[in-house]
């Protein structure tokens, strides 16, 4: 099969707020079937820049996902042409089971997938998502008492019952343990091949180990991209990171 390769185009892209640049022209091609990693300093623009792509900031420029531009859509149009995030702070409901999560997920495109129903009840594409994150025992607990990674994997769930094709997720492992960490970019790893996912992330040791690809940002635009070794190699890299440890070594 020769499938083609998907991809999101931004080009151009800009969010200001009452003047000040916190997006400034960024051009950024992310690619199906990569791990792409958005790092840089605090305040760099990651946020706000997924912010734009996701319909939550005021943005212009151009953000193609095949023939959609996505700028001007509402969140919810973002998420039915197939782009998912989400948010450093999980944002499930605590009172529901994983599994009612899950379904409420689905109901984005229930209409489509009402006819995919399993015979016991639980939707197949329900059961896929709760395997690949490795909720299956959980399924019936409320999601308040998960663990913090468990949150996290339980929204890639929600994502992938979204069928979202592009997947943008904010900080991850924060606060993750060694263990989930891996088991968190395995899982990435994994889904990736199919889909196009860009990860915010400040923990390097976690970029070194799952980036195919790094972009750095440094005050609203692009610095550089490359794979970690010329990431690492970069001396404006160092020179934006070296900057921050001394000014926070200074405020300490
Ligand atoms: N709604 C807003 N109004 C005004 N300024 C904002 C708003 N949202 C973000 N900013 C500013 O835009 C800049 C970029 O913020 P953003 O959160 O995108 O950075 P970031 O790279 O994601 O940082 P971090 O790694 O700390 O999450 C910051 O200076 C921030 O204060």
């Amino acid at each position: 099969m020769n499938a083609q390769l998907d991809y999101v185009e931004i080009r151009d892209l800009t969010v200001e707020f009452d003047g000040f640049v916190a997006v400034d022209s960024v051009d950024l091609t992310l690619l199906q079937g990569r791990v792409h990693f958005l790092i840089g300093p605090n305040g760099a623009g990651k946020t706000t820049l997924v912010d734009a792509v996701t319909g939550l900031a005021n943005a212009s420029g151009l953000v193609r996902y095949g023939s959609t531009d996505l700028l001007g859509l509402k969140p919810h149009q973002v998420v039915r042409a197939g782009v998912g995030r989400t948010f450093q702070t999980a944002t499930v409901f605590e009172q529901l089971t994983v599994l009612q999560n899950l379904d409420i997920a689905g109901g984005v495109h229930r209409k489509a997938r009402s006819m995919m129903r399993a015979r016991r009840g639980i939707p197949s594409y329900v059961e896929e998502a709760l395997d690949a994150v490795g909720l299956v025992d959980l399924r019936d607990r409320p999601a308040g008492v998960l663990a913090h990674g468990q949150k996290q994997w339980l929204e890639i769930g929600m994502l992938l019952v979204q069928d979202a094709k592009v997947m943008l997720l904010d900080e991850p492992v924060a606060g993750m343990s060694a263990e989930e960490r891996e088991e968190t970019g395995e899982l990435l790893r994994r889904i990736g091949t199919e889909r196009t996912i860009a990860v915010i992330e400040h923990d390097m040791d976690f970029v070194r180990t799952f980036a195919d690809v790094v972009t750095v940002m440094h005050a609203g635009k692009v610095l550089t991209e490359g794979t970690v070794a010329e990431i690492q190699a970069n001396q404006k890299v160092q020179e934006v990171y070296l900057g921050r440890t001394v000014e926070g070594a200074t405020h300490a």
